[in-house]
């Protein structure tokens, strides 16, 4: 279980600290709502090692993720866009999320195939759609193979169709494969979809529900 433990950061001058508390379920997403401004991005970036606490923990299965740098966290970030390199092809895309000179061939073909890419990766990511994109960053996060995802308004640049087919396959590989994934998102159509569990973030701090 990843567990955030009275975790305190202010920004440079900000008088009130935020102040998170809140807990992650192996194979379930955990969404966090709030108002434009609230704060969600910031959650994302102490969680991810971008920004650093002024005190408390990230407990991960009884690790405490906070004094790791971003690159050794157990960690996968997924944007609302430009998720990839657009001159590379999509299996070039996908290996990136390979660590070191691993055998990547038959890996990155698994993975395009579980996110619907069966063959699909000698085309280059620039002639993909926004939902292919997705898609193929979803499968470099399956390769990566690190059991906290953190979904950063994913689903928000796709039409309607679109975004329902990748918001349920981001619920499959999430059951599939353990995953810790913290969707953080302004649609409550997605996050009554697929969310197991709700935050909303309001005045500095979190509340379920
Ligand atoms: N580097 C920074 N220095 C100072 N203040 C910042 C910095 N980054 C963000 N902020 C402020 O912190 C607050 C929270 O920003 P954050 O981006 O986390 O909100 P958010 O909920 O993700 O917003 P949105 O939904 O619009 O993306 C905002 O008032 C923002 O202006």
């Amino acid at each position: 279980m990843l567990r955030v433990e009275d975790l305190a950061f202010a920004y440079p001058g900000q008088v009130t600290p935020y102040h998170f508390e809140m807990e992650a379920l192996p194979g379930e997403i955990t969404a966090i709502s709030g108002a434009s401004g609230s704060g969600k991005s910031t959650l994302l970036d102490l969680l991810a090692g971008f920004l650093a606490p002024l005190s408390g923990r990230i407990d991960l299965d009884g690790r405490d993720l906070v004094p790791l740098a971003p690159e050794s966290r157990p960690v996968s970030l997924l944007l609302q866009s430009d998720n990839l390199f657009d001159h590379l092809s999509a299996a070039r895309n996908v290996a990136l999320g390979l660590p070191g000179k691993a055998p990547a061939g038959q890996t990155v073909e698994t993975a395009l195939a579980e996110v619907g890419l069966a063959g699909m990766g000698q085309q280059t990511a620039a002639t993909l759609s926004g939902g292919q994109k997705q898609r193929v960053a979803l499968a470099r996060t399956l390769v990566r193979n690190r059991p906290v995802v953190l979904l950063d308004e994913p689903f928000s640049a796709l039409d309607d169709a679109t975004r329902a087919a990748t918001r349920e396959l981001v619920k499959t590989l999430t059951m599939a494969h353990g995953w810790h994934t913290i969707l953080v998102s302004h649609h409550m159509d997605d996050i009554e979809a697929i969310a197991s569990r709700r935050y909303l973030l309001d005045e500095g701090r979190l509340a379920e529900g």
